[in-house]
């Protein structure tokens, strides 16, 4: 998942879309980027890093506009260099800056369009800079340095009958404005805040409404799949569906674990949908597990908190915090590497001694992905004198890769994927193990919006909402990004031209 943000403002903007992106950071952490417009000028700083080791004053000194977007990256496509750290840049037409979250599922076939019928340049393996490359193809039609509107919607109208799979876009267009447009399924959240100032309205998109929060901006709603929102440098505001059958249907993995409690994606708060999935999970295990002898419900910092307490207040248990977690190590399972991610559990989580001894503890986390953390968090309770373990897990069991956004590429890295429940038990050598069901996950969260329909689900069920995904697709994403693809170079790390870049010095 990544994290976008875009201003159009009255005043400098740098900070604000600094702030934003630190509060994003839980999206990306492999890379970030911001562009500013200012005197007809893009000025980009971007680099591998998080945030704050990314952007010195020296950088936000030179950051200079009112108009900007930024970018936290955490790749699913291409390499983790930090030349395809975003945003991008094309200098025709106008110039334009762009940021993506998601992935395209056409993006081979895309390639091809873009290279030899519009014969574009594309210098990264990237499908962003691919994306931005058709956005670019497609704005080419306008006539004149002004773009109207109607325009811009055309050409994203026409963006959408090319690319497939899952995009929250924004881009700033030179002597233009700024442009963002949401898929037609709506998979990757997007949401518009505005903040009136003496000057005028300012106008933000964002990945997720906590970044609004978080630099004065006022929510008003969530951009609508396949919509277009289009500001103008001078501060209008003019929206428009694009897309010609657009279904709502969010990732629910925004609910289980990606987004930050505080948001609100598509009308529901991400932590109400946390604390029902509690609800829910309790209740099957006070159902399926009456006769075990659970002393107290631990969770695993930090995402499954919100989850934990309200399984132990369903099962009238204490909740303790049994782990104490690093808060100088960010999220593991966004970590570009397996060996990274074994390492990184625990120097980031160590366990309170005391709160184990001779107890027999509930574990709880938001999801078993590839297993990693489970295995080792139960090893830790175990060393730290817990009679028995159990584990709970508030999604459903994960047995499909991710073509959207989320760097699950090959189904063998999934501890679920070709097993039971008790085998994946034996695996990370719980006491017993208990998984949500796929339709209380989906009701936890569809409780809070009832008008949404459906959800992007196919981690655990397999069915691409998108439709265009087969074998093919999913062989050649394993073979493209699989755990050995990664560390036998078979990605290779690019130290292409990183144009128009700050340097470090
Ligand atoms: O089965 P795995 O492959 O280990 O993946 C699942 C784990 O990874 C995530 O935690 P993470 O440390 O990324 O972030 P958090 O602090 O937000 O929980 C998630 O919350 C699970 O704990
Ligand atoms: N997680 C994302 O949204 C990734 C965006 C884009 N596919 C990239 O790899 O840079
Ligand atoms: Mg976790």
């Amino acid at each position: 998942m990544c994290g976008i943000v875009g201003i159009v403002g009255k005043s400098p903007v740098n900070q604000a879309l600094y702030d934003a992106l630190t509060v994003l950071q839980h999206r990306g952490q492999d890379a970030a980027g911001i562009v500013t417009v200012d005197k007809g000028r893009f000025n980009l700083r971007k680099d591998n890093g998080l945030v704050k080791d990314v952007f010195h004053t020296r950088h936000m000194l030179k950051l200079t506009g009112q108009l900007g977007i930024g970018h936290v990256r955490y790749p699913t496509a291409g390499s983790s260099s930090s030349a395809e750290a975003q945003p991008f840049y094309v200098n025709s037409p106008f110039g334009i800056a762009f940021a993506h979250n998601g992935n395209l599922t056409n993006a081979h076939e895309l390639h091809d369009e873009v290279t030899k019928v519009s014969r574009r340049h594309i210098n990264t393996t990237s499908d962003s800079e691919l994306l931005l490359n058709i956005v670019a193809h497609e704005l080419q039609h306008s006539v004149g340095m002004k773009l109207t509107p109607d325009e811009v919607f055309t050409a994203v109208a026409a963006v959408h009958k090319k690319i497939r799979g899952a995009y929250a876009v924004v881009a700033t267009i030179i002597g233009n404005g700024m442009l963002a447009f949401r898929d037609p399924f709506g998979i990757r959240p997007l949401a518009l805040g505005k903040r009136k100032t003496e000057f005028g309205d300012e106008y933000m998109v964002a990945s997720e409404s906590v970044a609004l929060d978080a630099v004065g901006f006022t929510f008003i709603r969530d951009v609508a799949p396949g919509e277009a929102i289009y500001v103008t440098e001078a501060g209008e505001l003019h929206t428009q569906q694009c897309a010609q059958n657009p279904i709502s249907s969010p990732c629910i993995f925004e609910f289980v674990y990606f987004a930050r409690p505080d948001s609100f994606i598509d009308g529901i708060s991400v932590y109400a949908s946390r604390v029902n999935m509690g609800r829910k999970l309790g209740k099957k295990i006070a159902r399926e597990w009456a006769d075990l002898d659970i002393d107290v419900v631990i969770p695993i910092p930090e995402t499954s908190t919100d989850v934990a307490l309200q399984i132990a207040i369903e099962l009238d248990k204490p909740y303790r915090q049994g782990f104490v977690k690093n808060r100088y190590i960010g999220r593991t399972f966004i970590m570009p590497g397996q060996t990274m991610r074994r390492k990184s559990v625990r120097r980031k989580l160590n366990a309170i001694s005391s709160e184990f001894k001779d107890k027999n503890v509930l574990l709880v986390d938001d999801s078993i992905v590839r297993g990693t953390t489970s295995e080792q968090i139960i090893e830790m309770a175990r060393e730290s004198g817990a009679k028995k373990v159990y584990f709970a897990s508030a999604a459903p069991e994960i047995r499909f890769p991710n073509v959207y956004g989320i760097d699950m590429p090959s189904a063998n890295e999934l501890i679920a994927y070709g097993r039971e429940i008790d085998e994946v038990s034996e695996l990370i050598r719980a006491d017993g193990l208990i998984f949500q069901d796929i339709q209380d996950l989906i009701d936890a969260v569809r409780e809070l919006n009832p008008q949404i329909t459906r959800f992007e689900t196919s981690v655990f069920d397999g069915k691409y909402i998108t439709g265009d995904i087969n074998q093919a697709y999913l062989e050649r994403i394993d073979t493209q990004r699989n755990e050995g693809a990664k560390t036998s170079g078979l990605q290779t790390e690019l130290s292409n031209l990183e144009m128009h870049n700050m340097s470090n010095g």
